[in-house]
């Protein structure tokens, strides 16, 4: 329900506890009865998260009785997949997906796989449905709201068309066919304008002059089901996991970290004096530190400064990129992504959370600065979201909508008010209700005090006896090594979406990230989607030493043999080159509308973001607006999604981007859509519908 409560307003009004998470963890199971339209005849538009991983857990149960938030209803994830024996969620569907894969080099040679290769010489069963496609000249729809996209831009291109299709009512066709029809007809018409667009504007098309042509004009990646890790890799991994060398980090829990926050909250300080206080960073760099922040007027900023090392942060005194850094605690193995605060700098921070396990969410505890980074009631920019909301809201909202589940609050700056720990609670009595309409669980929170330029709290228990006065929980490091390491998803295709490109000091040509998904070495043969570009991996790095395998997990840096590094882009998916990424121009999602002031109409341009990429685009079509507490359609087509809403919703970008549906890979099928420096909303990749050339 719209105009929720404490401190978001954003959500339904009921609060939920563990028990409460648990239940809407199942709330996927309600959506299962939609499979079987006789079960939900009611229903046209069927949201369909599904799951791929794991047996379920716990029994059903309805989350209307659960009274979970909306924000937990529309992003937290689905219940774990079911056993073997059963039909997965989702095949259905996912067959009927349509991917394009312009200029489309024939595949390479498979990997040893148990699994018999399709040898693309005669048909496959999807050329056969495109070709009776083309055969009827229909542009291949998949969904019952897809189809509705495509009648509406049938319709379009039949308008533009003038009378000349409806004056021929009697030449056989259905009402849609004869908008198709007509949309072939015209120039002007909206299916041929997008299949334009994404010819002249795909990745692909603007970066290989010069490759060869398409063997065909489209191909579909294999069945993921049919996937199997071939033998070599498995071996190589058990042998990794064995001696614990491989992927950097040697024996200890791999965990990726990001620090978050608003501007200025205190985030490169902690982590420049938590580096220093873990013996990562000598006296020799702190002296050089203090030195250049000294000499620019911002002594503050020494600490900072370990990290914010580009000119234009430090001249600007904010983090303007995620800095990387690894460091290993009493218990893990830490890959820390300090993201900026600044809102001008979100879509960096939302690159670097897409990347993290868990968070740790700087609170400013100084008088007045919790207020001026949580408020959300600023002067309205007369559009969308207000313009001075804070930075903890829209992070701590895009954390848990990119699939953070842990964190830890630290509450900063309260040297700045005598150490109080009446302002420690009175923050955390605000903070805690709004994360938890947000999705995270109560259990899954920790809350901290630390003071970064004096070290207090950081390793260790605090020294300031006015803070170990009633301060005796975890210091940021425990509450690091409190934080569970994600578990390796290696049976599943290669996904490594690219982050950075950058020049070794050797002169090659860099790509770097986080492996999501499946594995490689050495001499794995890959392909680079956008583009559809194959390659041969090279060299592997992971914390700067050279390694044989990545696991998903692992955050590394490849170069590539025999490939053409203009489709190297941060935004590509590296991936197993027989299950590629899908590869759209528009995507299917469910969303939860933010803390916007207009509601999102059709039309409503955004910038998509998915993993690391970034695509300009619109929405094209408002498909059903949710039940906040039941998940079901409460209407089709509605004329706008407002705040606190939840939706289904079409969004069609201007160049084909790589994506896919949450069900088969959640870190890739997660988005968020933000407009003017705001975060209209997030959601899940549901279906993928999309033109086929
Ligand atoms: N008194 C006090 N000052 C702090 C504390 N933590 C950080 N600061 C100061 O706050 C200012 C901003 O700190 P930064 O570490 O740059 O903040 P940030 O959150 O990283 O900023 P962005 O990355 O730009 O969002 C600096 O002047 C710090 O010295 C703290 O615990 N107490």
């Amino acid at each position: 329900m719209p105009g929720g409560k404490g401190g978001g307003g954003l959500y339904a009004e009921n609060d939920y506890d563990d028990e409460e998470y648990d239940d809407f963890m199942d709330y996927g199971d309600q959506y299962d009865q939609y499979d079987d339209p006789a079960a939900a005849p009611q229903q046209t538009a069927k949201p369909s998260v599904k799951s791929l991983a794991g047996p379920k857990s716990k029994a059903t149960q309805p989350a209307a009785a659960a009274g979970a938030s909306a924000l937990a209803r529309c992003l937290c994830d689905p219940p774990p997949l079911r056993h073997s024996g059963r039909p997965q969620r989702g095949a259905k569907k996912k067959q009927q997906v349509s991917v394009i894969y312009p200029n489309a080099p024939p595949l390479a040679s498979p990997q040893a796989d148990p699994v018999q290769p399709f040898g693309f010489d005669t048909p496959s069963p999807d050329d056969k449905v495109l070709q009776q496609q083309q055969r009827k000249g229909g542009s291949h729809q998949l969904s019952n709201d897809s189809t509705a996209a495509s009648d509406r831009s049938a319709r379009a291109g039949a308008g533009a068309a003038g009378t000349a299709s409806a004056a021929s009512p009697s030449n056989g066709l259905s009402t849609s066919e004869q908008g198709q029809k007509a949309a072939r007809a015209t120039p002007v018409n909206a299916a041929a304008a997008e299949l334009d667009s994404m010819r002249l504007n795909s990745h692909a098309e603007a970066t290989t002059s010069g490759a060869p042509p398409a063997a065909t004009p489209s191909k579909l990646g294999r069945p993921l089901q049919e996937f199997r890790l071939e033998p070599d890799l498995l071996r190589m991994c058990e042998e990794a996991d064995r001696t614990g060398q491989e992927g950097g980090g040697g024996s200890k829990p791999r965990l990726h970290l990001v620090i978050l926050g608003h501007v200025d909250a205190g985030k490169s300080t902690l982590m420049g004096r938590l580096l220093h206080d873990l013996g990562l960073v000598d006296q020799k760099q702190v002296h050089r530190s203090k030195q250049a922040a000294a000499q620019a007027g911002k002594g503050s900023f020494a600490w900072a400064w370990l990290l914010d090392e580009r000119p234009e942060e430090r001249a600007r005194g904010v983090t303007v990129d995620v800095a990387v850094s690894r460091f290993e605690t009493a218990q893990r193995a830490v890959t820390l992504l300090d993201a900026p605060g600044h809102r001008d700098f979100v879509p960096n921070m939302i690159a670097g959370a897409a990347q993290a396990d868990c968070a740790l969410l700087l609170v400013d505890g100084s008088p007045g600065g919790f207020e001026a980074g949580f408020d959300s009631s600023a002067a309205s920019t007369g559009f969308g979201m207000a313009a001075s909301s804070g930075q903890t809201r829209e992070h701590a909202q895009l954390a848990r909508s990119l699939g953070i589940e842990q964190m830890a609050v630290v509450i900063s700056k309260l040297d700045t008010c005598g150490f109080s720990q009446a302002r420690f609670e009175e923050i955390k009595a605000i903070l805690l209700p709004f994360l938890r309409q947000t999705g995270f669980r109560e259990s899954s929170l920790r809350w901290l005090p630390a003071v970064g330029p004096t070290g207090q709290n950081l390793v260790g228990p605090p020294t300031e006896p006015a803070l170990a006065s009633w301060f005796q929980g975890p210091s940021v490091a425990d509450a690091i090594d409190s934080f569970q390491a994600a578990d390796r998803d290696i049976h599943k295709p290669l996904r490594m979406p690219i982050v950075e490109v950058f020049k070794s000091s050797r002169g090659a040509l860099c790509i770097s990230g986080k492996v999501e998904a499946g594995v490689m070495k050495i001499g794995s043969s890959v392909v680079v989607i956008p583009g559809y570009e194959a390659g041969t991996v090279k060299t592997l790095e992971a914390d700067q030493q050279v390694v044989q395998l990545a696991r998903a997990g692992d955050r590394v840096d490849v170069t590539l043999a025999d490939v053409n590094t203009s489709m190297l882009t941060a935004g590509a998916v590296l991936c197993h080159p027989d299950w590629p990424i899908p590869l759209v121009t528009r995507v299917e999602a469910r969303v939860l509308v933010l803390d916007v002031e207009v509601p999102i109409l059709r039309g409503q341009q955004v910038i998509l973001h998915a993993h690391a990429a970034r695509e300009q685009g619109h929405v094209s079509a408002l498909i059903s607006l949710l039940d906040a507490k039941t998940g079901q359609v409460a209407k089709q087509r509605p004329r706008a999604l407002g705040k606190g809403q939840t939706g289904v919703l079409e969004v069609t970008a201007a160049r084909t981007f790589a994506v896919e549906q949450y069900s088969d890979f959640r870190a890739q099928g997660r988005i968020a859509l933000r407009d003017g420096g705001r975060t209209l909303a997030v959601g899940i990749v549901t279906g993928l519908p999309c033109l086929l050339p």
